[in-house]
């Protein structure tokens, strides 16, 4: 029978795991705090901060929240920036993206102090990712690893094919999985837009990583028997639902659940890991600049 890998159910033993090393940052005078800064009014960015917020209350983690005008220039998204820099109590921060499009995201993060860019995305930690020296760990693909972890699935000399090249979740991933480590060591195939015969791709593979954002891209003819398929798809389809929407993954679930051996669902899967990563690096980073060493999951 498929298991189905529950990311709700792990989410929360990452959080109840990080409760100790959280306690003792406090008594050390450093109460970790985490900031977002949302740009806009994207509605669905607006569930993720919220999410994101509510996780830190359960943790205790402190967190603030600054919004900022979807049309001011970007020099007032500099300012919110730098104002974070400075601030000693904000441990880490994260700028939701997508932003607007007249603001350009690589430039947001390059002025992002690299010790409190707990998304992992400014360049000194992408490099520093990529030569197996990770300060953190961009928290989907950290999450899709400690999936597969609790799942009991190891990575070592398994095929490994991700769909998508995202500087978020694809090309992250696929330098965490090649690393000579222990969540490591697989050999990975990066597929994109272009990849020609992409079933191929994936039907030989031992674990699919579905991260292209496109609604049910992946099927069951597109799984080998067996295989270990994680969706890391949030998509909002119309619907009519209260919501006027439902979510959908990348892998059509149906189909795929009758050909693997263990399946991510939508929602439900990656997503809340994703949240529970970014707390784990908000913990970090205040261990980090308080100097005070904690024991983290
Ligand atoms: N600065 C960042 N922006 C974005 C990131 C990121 O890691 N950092 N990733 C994605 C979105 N994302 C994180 O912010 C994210 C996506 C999904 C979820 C989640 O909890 N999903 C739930 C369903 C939530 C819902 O009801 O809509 C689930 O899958 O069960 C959390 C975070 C893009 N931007």
């Amino acid at each position: 029978m498929t298991e189905i890998i529950d990311g709700n159910a792990v989410a929360s033993q990452i959080r109840d795991d990080l409760t100790d090393a959280i306690e003792t940052l406090a008594d050390a005078g450093a109460r970790p705090g985490l900031a977002t800064v949302l740009m806009g009014d994207d509605p669905a960015s607006q569930t993720y901060v919220n999410m994101k917020q509510r996780d830190c209350e359960e943790v205790g983690i402190e967190s603030i929240h600054v919004d900022v005008d979807g049309d001011a220039p970007p020099e007032e998204l500099y300012e919110t920036i730098a104002d974070l820099n400075d601030d000693p109590e904000v441990h880490g921060y994260i700028v939701q993206a997508p932003v607007p499009d007249h603001v350009d995201y690589r430039e947001v993060i390059r002025r992002v102090d690299p010790a409190k860019d707990v998304d992992g995305f400014h360049p000194e930690n992408v490099g520093r990712v990529v030569a197996g020296d990770a300060r953190f760990r961009p928290c989907t693909p950290h999450g899709v690893q400690k999936l597969l972890e609790s799942a009991g699935v190891g990575t070592e000399g398994k095929d490994v094919t991700i769909v998508g090249r995202s500087d978020i979740v694809g090309k992250p991933l696929a330098n965490l999985l090649i690393q000579k480590a222990d969540d490591g060591n697989a050999t990975v195939t990066v597929c994109h837009s272009r990849t020609e015969n992409l079933a191929e791709k994936t039907r030989s593979a031992d674990i699919v990583v579905a991260a292209a954002g496109v609604p049910e891209l992946i099927d069951g003819s597109m799984i080998g028997e067996g295989s270990v398929v994680i969706d890391v798809g949030v998509n909002r389809v119309d619907a009519d639902t209260e919501k006027g929407y439902e979510l959908v993954g990348d892998v059509e679930f149906e189909s795929a659940n009758e050909q693997a051996s263990a399946i991510t669902p939508v929602p439900g899967g990656v997503g809340p890991m994703t949240r529970a990563m970014l707390l784990y690096n908000t913990v970090k980073a205040a261990s980090m600049q308080a100097d005070v060493d904690v024991k983290l999951p």
